[in-house]
């Protein structure tokens, strides 16, 4: 589970917080897809639940472990995809995953390793390839895998489909569904809106550090979550409800 308690963070010398007393809670089994314009707390929040930030004030709890206090406790948990997953291009898939299971501590042997590459989409043949010449997409595949071995309770992305086809992300966003209906907590930053309505539970926009509202993804279609979006942003309301008791 992730949990967000009142979550804030102002930068040193900033003069607004770029997160505001967030309060946000990511139940197993569940995909939440965090949405909003540039420079409104996204990443901020991100790095606050790996312990690569100390808050200002509030918590971001992983299983009930908080980040800033044990972040190498909190990481144990959690697993990160970015938007471009980092790999030794000269080692192949299987041996990208092989080594970064290790460094982590997981203790998955060796042998149920292959599989979860196949798990992750990744065709067989892929595995003893060089990840150099890997797709995005099939190296982003490698980071789910690298999830799945360390057998993360939690998995924080922050553009994990950027740059990728609509084949490709369609893929990933399916990988993202298994994942959910197998327990996982999913806390997804994007900016495609198309992808969150695919994989969001819940779907909340953030603005000025705030969480100003949250949708149902089964409350909207794609287009209708497009208009609101939009039309949060084009009327002024995101304003008014930042400026008001967020959501
Ligand atoms: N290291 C930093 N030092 C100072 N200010 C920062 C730092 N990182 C981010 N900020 C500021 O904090 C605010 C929130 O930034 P953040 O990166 O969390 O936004 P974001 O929603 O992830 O944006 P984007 O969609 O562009 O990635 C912005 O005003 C940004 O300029």
């Amino acid at each position: 589970m992730l949990e967000a308690r009142n979550l804030s963070k102002r930068y040193d010398g900033a003069s607004a917080p770029a997160l505001d007393r967030l309060n946000l809670t990511v139940e197993p089994g569940e995909v939440f897809c965090l949405l909003g314009p540039n420079g409104a707390g996204k990443t901020t929040t991100v790095n606050l639940f790996l312990g690569f930030l100390e808050p200002t004030d509030g918590e971001a709890l992983v299983c009930g472990i908080d980040s800033a206090q044990d972040p190498l406790g909190a990481r144990a948990k959690l697993a990160y995809i970015p938007e471009t997953v980092t790999l030794y291009g000269a080692l192949t898939g299987l041996e990208n995953l092989a080594y970064f299971t290790e460094v982590s501590g997981a203790p998955t042997p060796s042998s149920e390793l292959p599989p979860l590459l196949l798990a992750a989409g990744l065709p067989e043949e892929a595995a003893t390839r060089p990840v150099r010449f890997y797709s995005k997409g099939m190296r982003q595949k490698v980071g789910v895998a690298i999830a799945l071995a360390r057998r993360a309770q939690a998995l924080v992305l922050d553009e994990p489909t950027s740059g990728l086809d609509p084949l490709a992300a369609n893929e990933f966003a399916a990988l993202i569904e298994k994942l959910r209906r197998e327990g996982m907590a999913v806390l997804m930053v994007t900016h495609d809106l198309f992808l969150a309505k695919q994989c969001g539970a819940r779907i909340g926009i953030m603005a000025g550090g705030k969480l100003a509202t949250v949708f149902g993804a089964d409350d909207v279609d794609h287009l209708g979550l497009e208009r609101a979006y939009l039309d949060l942003f084009r009327t002024g309301e995101i304003e008014r409800r930042v400026a008001g008791e967020a959501a």
